[in-house]
């Protein structure tokens, strides 16, 4: 008998080149890639500005066609946008008229719940992301960090195979940044979702991930992979730690004229 939890959330990126038709002609926005991310892991992507990071994002998502090969969700063709894929942006992107409930429970729209069971599934999600008390909220009255609480509780409720992340923690603050840190560590653990993280920040990646993809300059590839097995949660300040050294060679591969200025 086939174990269906194996092939939960497997994103198969398949010789995908994604190009755009500008004003000064077609742009290559990422150059040939493939790769497969596997159920439940975590990735962080991270790349030099411009190289592709979010035309990958957005492709997965299903709102970018690549111009050649095919993305694969559990087998099946990646044909657009879909309840199964959930995506977090920088901006958290809620409705400024709607309270941090009705936002969560905007999400489950889709899903021809009763007027009861929406409302439960809401006030769950928004407890799990220690927001109980602040569900009749609206957004401008939430900080940064609570706003995107709101973001995650209302991708979270839809239970997606898949988790995109474009930056989501890049407006917040070094403290808050750490908080929401162990708040989606603990939330993915969970759900057990796939996680594709895009970041700038390389320790963030570090602290993260199962898994951290290095792309070059633009137009994109993947150039480097790295599969880190320590456990969570993880620190970079103790010296002899292998995360250290990964953390040197990434920023190597990011700013190499930087490296090299250092050490001459
Ligand atoms: N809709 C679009 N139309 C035309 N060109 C686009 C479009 N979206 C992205 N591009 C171009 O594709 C390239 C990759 O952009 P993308 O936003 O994916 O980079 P990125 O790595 O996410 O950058 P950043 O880290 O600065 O957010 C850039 O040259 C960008 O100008």
């Amino acid at each position: 008998m086939t174990d269906t939890t194996q092939s939960r959330g497997r994103v198969e990126i398949d010789d995908v080149v994604i190009r755009f038709k500008g004003k000064q002609g077609t742009v290559t926005a990422l150059e040939r890639t493939s790769h497969v991310l596997e159920p439940g892991t975590f990735t962080s992507l991270i790349g030099p500005s411009g190289c592709g990071k979010s035309t990958l994002m957005n492709a997965i998502a299903g709102f970018v066609t690549p111009a050649e090969g095919a993305l694969r969700l559990d087998g099946k063709p990646i044909t657009g946008p879909s309840p199964e894929v959930g995506v977090i942006f920088q901006q958290y992107a809620l409705f400024p008229w709607f309270t941090a409930l009705n936002n969560v429970r905007f999400g489950l729209k889709q899903f021809g719940l009763s007027k009861r069971e929406e409302i439960d599934r809401a006030r769950a999600a928004l407890d799990e992301v220690g927001l109980a008390a602040h569900a009749d909220k609206y957004p401008q009255q939430l900080s940064g960090g609570m706003k995107q609480r709101v973001a995650i509780a209302r991708t979270f409720a839809v239970e997606p195979k898949v988790l995109l992340m474009d930056e989501p923690f890049g407006a917040l603050d070094a403290q808050t940044r750490l908080v929401m840190h162990d708040l989606l560590l603990g939330i993915w653990r969970k759900h057990k979702a796939t996680v594709l993280f895009v970041t700038h920040d390389v320790d963030e990646a570090l602290l993260l991930s199962d898994h951290v993809q290095v792309m070059s300059q633009a137009p994109g590839r993947l150039i480097r992979h790295y599969h880190l097995t320590q456990e969570r949660p993880r620190a970079l300040s103790r010296s002899g730690n292998e995360l250290l050294e990964i953390r040197d060679e990434i920023l190597g591969l990011l700013h190499p004229k930087t490296m090299l200025a250092d050490t001459l």
